[in-house]
């Protein structure tokens, strides 16, 4: 059995991953961490990460970036992996990821979803042929509860086509001060809020009349919460290193 140090233990995630995760027989949540111990949790809650005194194999964590470094400080005094699923961390936040990444294994995924990641890969192929014709924008649409913007997947995305184009376009956030022409060297993202949206990322290729649009809707969050799950089962036992979702599925 693995035993997971559930991290945001008493948000949205963490509620879901609990939910989850009691019907496994491979996994089991053995304590959490969160601001406050506010939830009927069937695990002891640490308001201090440091005072967790519970043997974990993994922790997963779905909370804040100014939970970070209290979770690496923990995670690599105690040589425990981690599943980071936090976003809207810095570049500053990501180095201090990658440098813990030397000690101990970390899989940092800014959507634990398969879809999305299977997006990633059609994204890459299409950029690299509709580019020289095509203006690549970025919509991101979520629950009105998200404090991140834009979301850490729609970042991902566009790193993505950057990476596949050689990383000649910048980004243009929203478009509310800009005024002027787009130039053909952006990639537009924007984002919404309201109700309880899951999670919706659309990228659009616009060309001279005609348009693709390619998008992932996540329709409930058990989606990311199977992916994390996932993930810790995947790192358990790994080499430090830094992993994300293509590691784990090429090794599924
Ligand atoms: N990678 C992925 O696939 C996904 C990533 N996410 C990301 O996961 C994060 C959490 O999402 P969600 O569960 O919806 O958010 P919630 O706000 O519902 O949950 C976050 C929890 O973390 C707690 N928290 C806040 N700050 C700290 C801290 N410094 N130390 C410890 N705990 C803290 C919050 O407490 P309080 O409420 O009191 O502030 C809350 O209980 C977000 O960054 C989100 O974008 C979400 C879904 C999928
Ligand atoms: O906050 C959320 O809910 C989500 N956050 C992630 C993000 O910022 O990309 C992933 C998912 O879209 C849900």
């Amino acid at each position: 059995m693995i035993n997971i140090l559930m991290s945001g233990c008493n948000g949205k995630m963490g509620q879901v991953i609990t939910r989850l995760a009691s019907g496994s027989e491979e996994l089991t949540i053995a304590a959490g961490y969160d601001l406050n111990n506010s939830k009927d949790n069937p695990y002891p809650v640490f308001t201090n990460i440091h005072q967790c005194d519970v043997k974990v194999d993994a922790i997963i964590d779905f909370s804040n970036p100014a939970a970070l470094e209290n979770i690496l400080e923990f995670a690599v005094s105690r040589k425990i992996p981690v599943v980071m699923a936090t976003t809207g961390l810095s570049d500053e936040n990501i180095k201090v990821l990658e440098m813990a990444s030397a000690e101990i294994p970390i899989f940092f995924s800014a959507n634990m979803s398969l879809g999305v990641n299977l997006l990633l890969d059609i994204v890459k192929k299409a950029s690299k042929i509709l580019s020289d014709n095509f203006d690549i924008e970025i919509i991101e649409k979520h629950h009105n509860q998200k404090l991140d913007s834009p979301s850490g997947t729609a970042l991902a995305i566009a790193d993505a086509i950057n990476l596949a184009l050689e990383q000649k376009y910048e980004y243009t956030y929203d478009r509310h001060s800009v005024r002027e022409k787009r130039s053909k060297r952006e990639i537009g993202i924007h984002a919404v809020r309201g109700g309880t949206i899951v999670g919706e990322h659309s990228v659009i290729f616009a060309g001279n009349d005609e348009i693709i649009e390619i998008k992932h809707t996540a329709t409930s969050k058990e989606i990311f919460a199977v992916g994390a799950l996932r993930a810790a089962k995947f790192i358990c036992g790994r080499k430090p290193g830094f992993y994300n979702m293509n590691d784990l599925i090429s090794a599924e």
